[in-house]
């Protein structure tokens, strides 16, 4: 009471001494406040804008509060995008550091650097840095997002998984997908459809049903279920933008703002879907040799991980024998791998599809020599695909890896520095807890590493042309103990797909078909997905 009387009895001198009345007092006071605030921040960013000034590191002019993400924030652009101009821009350098609003992030654009973080010198970046609460979101806690000790020994657990020998066993149902994809074209007739969706189906069917045995039935019904709960996975959100640019966020306001990384009527579907799946495989004694059953056995630890080459070699990369096997797979844990092993593989093997098929419709020349390797190689085997006869088809191989160079799907890679590190000849130092950004699409358009960066040109992938390219000029699938781990799966199914449509089909252009291409808008994946779609016609032959 006394301090009330204290502060009117001020606020009363103030307004006699300056004359003016308690409205107009509270009006100044509010402005100095705001003004106040306004000059604390932009002291606050200039400050944290010398950063990279002060630490030997070419950079470009930041823009106040926005950094140097300004387009992705203001949704002029993708991130994708806005993170391949930067390349552009810093063409000068191997490196540089930039601004995300005021946190820094160093941009790496040389081959030779690239290996070095992700392959060299992984120990320091072995992170990804987007790890959350582990028991905030269930699906969250799957490898693409965790970190540290937990992603080795779940990464160890899981790479058996994709070996050579397990991808064997998918080839059958990848084909029969394969056959229904073809009657789809069938009743085209000749019209227009767009490829994009039709891959989608055709993903989301192959990973679903074949690798967790579900009925997605999306070839059949477009608006299946799974197949929109799938789109659903995509979609822009604004919670999600503000959890990547304010990954410190407090609990609290995360709560009460509802700001979950992934929409809550997506996530409750794909763990009530998946839990009731791996309840109804566990209580069955029908064997399937799929994906599930593999992540099963390992919960159970009926399957053991060892011997088995590729976990060898990723301990030997990683140069730690002793993975600690803190990570018991428990059911919460396989779903959430059930879950991004399904978001990761539909979404970007259809896009993947889709520009193979939309290259091939543009070139016709290539469509031409990939289909008639595969005729080829069908007389060889008696009319048929077999596995084994896939390897044979090494222009097909080209025609794919030179699809992923030009529309990589994953537009840049993502790693932490958990330690500083000395960027090798130069004084830069990466600070600890610094975020790296690799532009993928950058250095596949990069004239440095590609003769035609801008045309499709399978001999890119030549042989001799491959070796002559360093490692890391090639990265859709990232590269290091932290790649992909689905490439082999994705690979696989992409080819069988093409294979089979180009044996049946011609394929030409539609005149709806927008170009040049224009891609959606993402925020926070860094997805080169194609917007308003695929639009091809085909003729049966
Ligand atoms: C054409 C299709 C695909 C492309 C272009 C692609 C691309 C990528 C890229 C660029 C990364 C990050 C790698 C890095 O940081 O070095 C990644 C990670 C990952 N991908 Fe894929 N991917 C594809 C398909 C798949 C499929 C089919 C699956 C699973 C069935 C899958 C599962 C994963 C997982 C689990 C990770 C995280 C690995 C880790 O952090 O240890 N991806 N993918």
């Amino acid at each position: 009471m006394e301090a009330h009387s204290y502060i009117n009895s001020k606020y009363h001198f103030l307004s006699h001494f300056f004359h003016v009345s308690k409205m107009g007092l509270t009006v100044v006071l509010l402005l100095l406040i705001i003004v106040g605030s306004i000059l604390q921040s932009y002291w606050f960013f200039k400050k944290s804008y010398r950063f990279f000034d002060e630490n030997h590191f070419p950079t470009l002019k930041p823009t106040f509060v926005f950094g140097n993400l300004g387009d992705a924030i203001t949704f002029k652009k993708s991130l994708a995008l806005t993170i391949y101009d930067l390349y552009n821009k810093l063409e000068a350098h191997k490196f540089a550091g930039l601004y995300m609003l005021h946190r820094p992030f160093v941009m790496i654009r040389d081959a030779e650097l690239i290996k070095n973080i992700l392959i060299k010198d992984f120990v320091y970046f072995r992170d990804r840095g987007i790890a959350c609460k582990e028991d905030a979101e269930p699906l969250n806690n799957n490898l693409l997002r965790i970190d540290g000790d937990r992603w080795k020994s779940l990464r160890v657990k899981l790479t058996p998984i994709f070996s050579p020998n397990k991808m064997k066993l998918m080839f059958v149902p990848i084909q029969e997908n394969s056959k229904k994809l073809v009657q789809i074209l069938n009743s085209t007739k000749g019209e227009s459809f767009d490829m994009k969706e039709l891959s989608e189906r055709f993903t989301t069917d192959v990973i679903g049903n074949c690798a967790f045995g579900i009925e997605t039935r999306a070839l059949e019904n477009p608006d299946s279920i799974v197949r929109e709960m799938g789109k659903r996975i995509f979609e822009f959100r604004y919670q999600t933008l503000i959890r990547h640019l304010f990954p410190h966020l407090p609990s609290i306001l995360v709560k009460i703002f509802k700001l979950t990384y992934l929409n809550k009527i997506v996530e409750s579907f794909f763990i009530k879907m998946l839990r009731e799946t791996i309840e109804q495989r566990e209580k069955s004694s029908v064997s399937r040799k799929d994906l599930l059953e593999l992540l099963i056995a390992l919960k159970n630890e009926t399957s053991d991980i060892y011997p088995n080459k590729d976990v060898e070699q990723f301990l030997s990369q990683i140069n730690d024998n002793n993975v600690k096997n803190e990570t018991g797979l428990t059911m919460d844990l396989i779903i959430a791998q059930c879950y991004l092993f399904f978001a990761a593989g539909f979404e970007t093997s259809s896009s993947s599809l889709g520009y193979v098929m939309l290259e091939l419709a543009l070139n016709k020349n290539v469509q031409n020599t990939a289909r008639n390797e595969i005729i080829k190689v069908l007389s060889e085997n008696g009319g048929e695909i077999t596995y084994d006869s896939l390897k044979d088809m090494t222009y097909a191989d080209m025609v794919i890896a030179e699809t992923l160079r030009k529309h990589p799907p994953a537009g840049f890679l993502l790693r932490k520095c958990t330690k500083s590190y000395q960027i090798p000849d130069t004084e830069a130092i990466i600070p600890q807890n610094t975020l790296i950004f690799i532009s993928i699409y950058g250095v596949h358009m990069d004239r440095k590493y590609y003769e035609k960066p801008e045309q499709f040109y399978p001999e890119h992938f030549e042989e001799e042309a491959r070796n002559k390219r360093p490692k890391c000029a090639f990265i859709p699938f990232g590269d290091g103990p932290r790649n992909c781990i689905g490439e082999r799966f994705a690979k696989l199914e992409i080819k069988i797909g093409m294979i089979h449509m180009l044996m049946n089909h011609s394929f030409d252009v539609s005149p709806q078909m927008k170009l040049p291409l224009e891609y959606n808008y993402d925020s926070t994946l860094g997805l080169m997905s194609v917007k308003g779609g695929i639009w091809l016609r085909c003729q049966k032959i």
